[in-house]
């Protein structure tokens, strides 16, 4: 049996990870944190997300710690905000307890740190911006179309809910990053986040990044090549979370098998090279 903590226990994702869990046969759920101070803490987190009591009660991540220690997980799965997955990657090294992180929105500083606790701690990691099968061929169909187009114009548009904190999201900053990457651009030096006034001419080295947010949509990145006379658009579209749960369960089921130390990615869990 594989021994899952779940941070952000009650979250959207958090709670569809938990759900899916109590269903397979080879994973259970020992640990669910949720924020602060939560108002949930205490009670069954099963209860707490619908589907009947499972016998974890939910705990405030300031006792996480505590918590890890006494549920003894095999690994912490976090779909919260940038600063609690960077507390929750500490927490876990310092144990030894390997990862699954799903959460965006980090600063170059937040993922240096993360990077160098899970060194530190020599445990095993899979962290993405974007769990969902599809969206991994995606980026290797964008690395190829970028090398097979490198002079045609390359624009990245995401649209996600109303809720979602962090813009532009996960998933369009890491295409950014592969397209720029394949082109032998740097992505901080060519990437430019939305347009407004006399801007002048686009150049051809701009990649351009768009972020929309509206009532419920799961999750659409968009990326087009454009040349003279011509367009290519590579769309992805998450219509449910479970594609992102499906995900995270791939990779609980592989997480024995990455290289401890090191961050792995959902190529390592897919195979795709
Ligand atoms: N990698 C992927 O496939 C993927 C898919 C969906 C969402 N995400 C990312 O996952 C994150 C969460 O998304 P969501 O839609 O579930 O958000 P959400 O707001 O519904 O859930 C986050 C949960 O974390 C809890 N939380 C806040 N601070 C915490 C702390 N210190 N410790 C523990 N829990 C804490 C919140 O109370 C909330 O319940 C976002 O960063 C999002 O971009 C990634
Ligand atoms: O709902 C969200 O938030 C999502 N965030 C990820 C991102 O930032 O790329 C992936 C899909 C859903």
């Amino acid at each position: 049996m594989i021994r899952v903590a779940v941070s952000g226990a009650c979250g959207r994702m958090g709670s569809k990870i938990i759900k899916r869990i109590t269903r397979e046969d080879d994973m259970e759920v020992v640990a669910a944190i949720e924020a602060p101070n939560t108002p949930f803490k205490g009670k069954d987190v099963g209860e707490v997300i619908g589907i009947g009591t499972i016998g974890v009660k939910v705990t405030g991540a300031e006792e996480l710690e505590e918590a890890l220690r006494d549920s003894k997980p095999d690994v912490v799965v976090d779909f919260t905000i940038a600063d609690a997955a960077v507390n929750t990657v500490e927490k876990a090294s310092k144990l030894g307890i390997n990862l699954v992180v799903g959460t965006t929105g980090f600063s170059i500083e937040q993922l240096e740190k993360i990077e160098k606790d899970i060194k530190e701690g020599d445990v095993k990691a899979i962290i993405a911006p974007n769990m969902a099968v599809g969206v991994n061929v995606f980026f290797k169909v964008l690395e190829e179309l970028a090398k097979l187009l490198p002079d045609y114009n390359v624009e990245i548009m995401e649209a996600h809910h109303k809720h979602k904190k962090d813009a532009p999201s996960g998933t369009a900053l890491r295409a950014l990053e592969i397209i720029a990457v394949a082109t032998g651009r740097d992505p901080d030096k060519v990437s430019v986040y939305g347009r407004r006034g006399l801007i002048g001419e686009r150049s051809d080295d701009e990649i351009g990044v768009h972020a929309i947010r509206a009532g419920d949509i799961v999750g659409d990145h968009i990326v087009l090549f454009a040349g003279e006379g011509e367009r290519l658009e590579v769309i992805h579209r998450a219509h449910s979370r479970e594609a992102f749960v499906s995900g995270v369960i791939r990779a609980l089921r592989f997480i024995e098998k990455a290289e401890p130390g090191k961050i792995s990615n959902m190529n390592d869990v897919l195979g795709i090279r």
